[in-house]
């Protein structure tokens, strides 16, 4: 506890940084989203779908739900316009965004540099950061990143986000295994086959509540910081100011605690 993750630096290409370059011009020659997401009618919101309490899709019904679904709802409508999903993955969503698939990134996204390079965000939402969830028997036996960090123990993390990246920095004896599937990964820990994940401070809280089997460790004292935020093409900055105004207004006037309670009470 106490230890900060320090960010990595993603050096962007040469071809990736052209590309991000030409999506820029070719938006703003099109004007601001302020105007014509009203004008369209639709806010494309790229999403993954993958991470409760934030973002969920139903894989019967394709039907999207969480936090960030309501706050991406309220958007749209205060735009005069109806959300549309666009499917994305963590490794893949800002390309995505900086490539013009949607307008908004949104489901629980860590701010970070190197996606600062690549994207704009929001004013914050939320403090977060990395913690332990451990099959409840475990809860004291990895409190700290050295505790973990043993020769023997399983940790397992979703792969393309800012959890593979702190495991990747932090686990160096233990061994390190990429479940592909955030909707069941937690199921690797319930079933003994992985001893401890480390994410979000807010999805272990979530994971544990609806789990019984699964404690979080320390999860208001998190190992790093880090802060929820919508991501925004780079540039638009008409759409980034109304945005950071409708996110302000949201987390001051009670909106979002709402949907959160809503969501944690499940
Ligand atoms: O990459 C990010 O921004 C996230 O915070 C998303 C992230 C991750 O770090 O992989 C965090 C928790 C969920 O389990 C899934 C994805």
């Amino acid at each position: 506890v106490g230890s900060t993750s320090q960010p990595t630096s993603h050096p962007t290409s040469q071809a990736e940084s052209a590309q991000v370059n030409a999506a820029d011009r070719a938006r703003q020659q099109r004007g601001t989203l302020l105007d014509r997401v009203p004008e369209r009618g639709v806010l494309r919101v790229c999403t993954t779908g993958d991470y409760r309490p934030f973002s969920h899709r139903d894989p019967k019904s394709g039907a999207y739900t969480g936090i960030d679904i309501k706050m991406a709802g309220d958007l749209a409508k205060s735009l005069d316009a109806k959300p549309k999903y666009v499917p994305t993955t963590w490794a893949t969503l800002v390309d995505d965004l900086a490539a013009g698939r949607c307008d908004v990134g949104m489901g629980g996204v860590s701010v970070t540099l190197a996606r600062a390079r690549k994207a704009s965000f929001s004013e914050p939402y939320l403090t977060d950061g990395k913690t332990p969830i451990v099959r409840c028997e475990d809860k004291d036996k990895y409190r700290t990143l050295e505790e973990i960090d043993q020769p023997g123990v399983r940790v397992v993390v979703n792969p393309g986000g800012t959890n593979e990246q702190f495991a990747r920095a932090h686990i160096k004896q233990a061994t390190l295994t990429v479940h592909p599937d955030n909707t069941t990964i937690f199921d690797e820990i319930i079933a003994g086959r992985a001893d401890v994940m480390m994410t979000d401070a807010s999805e272990t809280r979530y994971q544990s509540a609806i789990h019984p089997e699964l404690c979080a460790v320390h999860p208001d004292e998190p190992f790093s910081f880090s802060e929820k935020a919508y991501v925004l093409p780079r540039g638009d900055v008409q759409f980034k100011e109304y945005v950071d105004q409708w996110v302000h207004l949201a987390t001051h006037d009670g909106t979002y605690k709402k949907y959160e309670d809503e969501w944690m009470k499940r």
